[in-house]
């Protein structure tokens, strides 16, 4: 990295959007990015995971749409947008390790498919960036509804096979049942959130997408990087 590419990156003001499916990196690059541009940092995935938290708690049949609104409305859930502290809380407990758990993973997709519960997140996640002069924001919709005019946008993608074999080393798994289950699991989400409805998983038109199958993470941070020092030059 030269002196000049840094000073550029130094003084990012703007949104950088990064969406894709799960295991492509878009959290770890995304907070690395953010670390990077001294930007504040959003992952609206955990915002879903809180509220499927509190659905699960309050107990309602995930196929009654309202109810399941019900308990998102009426429970209190905080993310914290420091690119180097996780903060997750629903009703004051901290719930960012079980956010990741297998039973939130599995009920996410469905509580993140209903419209109601949408706009109420993407309400927060707006209102959440513009408290900021520059912010990094992954997620599945960020650059094709939440932020339509961010000044970069890039659609991360992966081969299945790489991004199975990245969760299952992420959970410490060797298991080639195990790692097998993790990949169906993956294509499952992949599908649910591809074609429900409301806000599918898809690039934005103006994306940039970047396959990370073959990079490792900083050679992925170093190119989003890049794509911000030409997007902010280009402004
Ligand atoms: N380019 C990459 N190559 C290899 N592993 C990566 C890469 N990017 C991220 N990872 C690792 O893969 C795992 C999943 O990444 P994560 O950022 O959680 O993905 P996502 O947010 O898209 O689900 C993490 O352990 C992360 O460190
Ligand atoms: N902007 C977003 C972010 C996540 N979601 C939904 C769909 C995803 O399967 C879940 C979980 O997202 P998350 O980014 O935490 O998932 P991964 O870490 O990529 O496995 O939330 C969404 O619908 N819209």
């Amino acid at each position: 990295m030269d002196e000049q590419g840094s000073a550029a990156v130094g003084g990012f003001r703007g949104q950088v959007t990064l969406d894709g499916p799960s295991g492509t990196g878009k959290s770890s690059v995304a907070r690395d990015v953010a670390a990077r541009l001294g930007a504040a940092y959003l992952d609206t995935g955990a915002m879903y995971r809180a509220a499927t938290v509190a659905v699960l708690d309050a107990g309602v049949d995930l196929t009654d749409t309202d109810a399941v609104t019900r308990a998102v409305a009426s429970a209190d859930i905080q993310v914290g947008t420091a690119a180097d502290a996780e903060l997750v809380r629903v009703d004051g407990v901290d719930v960012a390790a079980r956010i990741r758990g297998a039973e939130v993973t599995r009920t996410v997709s469905p509580v993140s498919a209903v419209p109601a519960v949408r706009r109420m997140l993407v309400d927060r996640q707006r209102a959440l960036v513009a408290e900021a002069d520059a912010v990094v924001v992954e997620g599945r919709d960020i650059g094709t509804v939440v932020l339509p005019a961010a000044t970069l946008k890039v659609y991360l993608t992966a081969a299945p096979e790489a991004r199975a074999q990245r969760r299952a080393d992420q959970l410490g798994v060797t298991d080639p049942t195990k790692i097998a289950e993790i990949a169906a699991d993956l294509r499952r989400r992949d599908e649910y959130d591809s074609s429900r409805a409301d806000s599918p998983l898809r690039p934005a038109v103006d994306a940039v997408v970047v396959d990370s199958t073959g990079l490792d993470r900083d050679a992925v941070v170093e190119r989003v990087l890049d794509l911000a020092r030409t997007a902010v030059g280009a402004a």
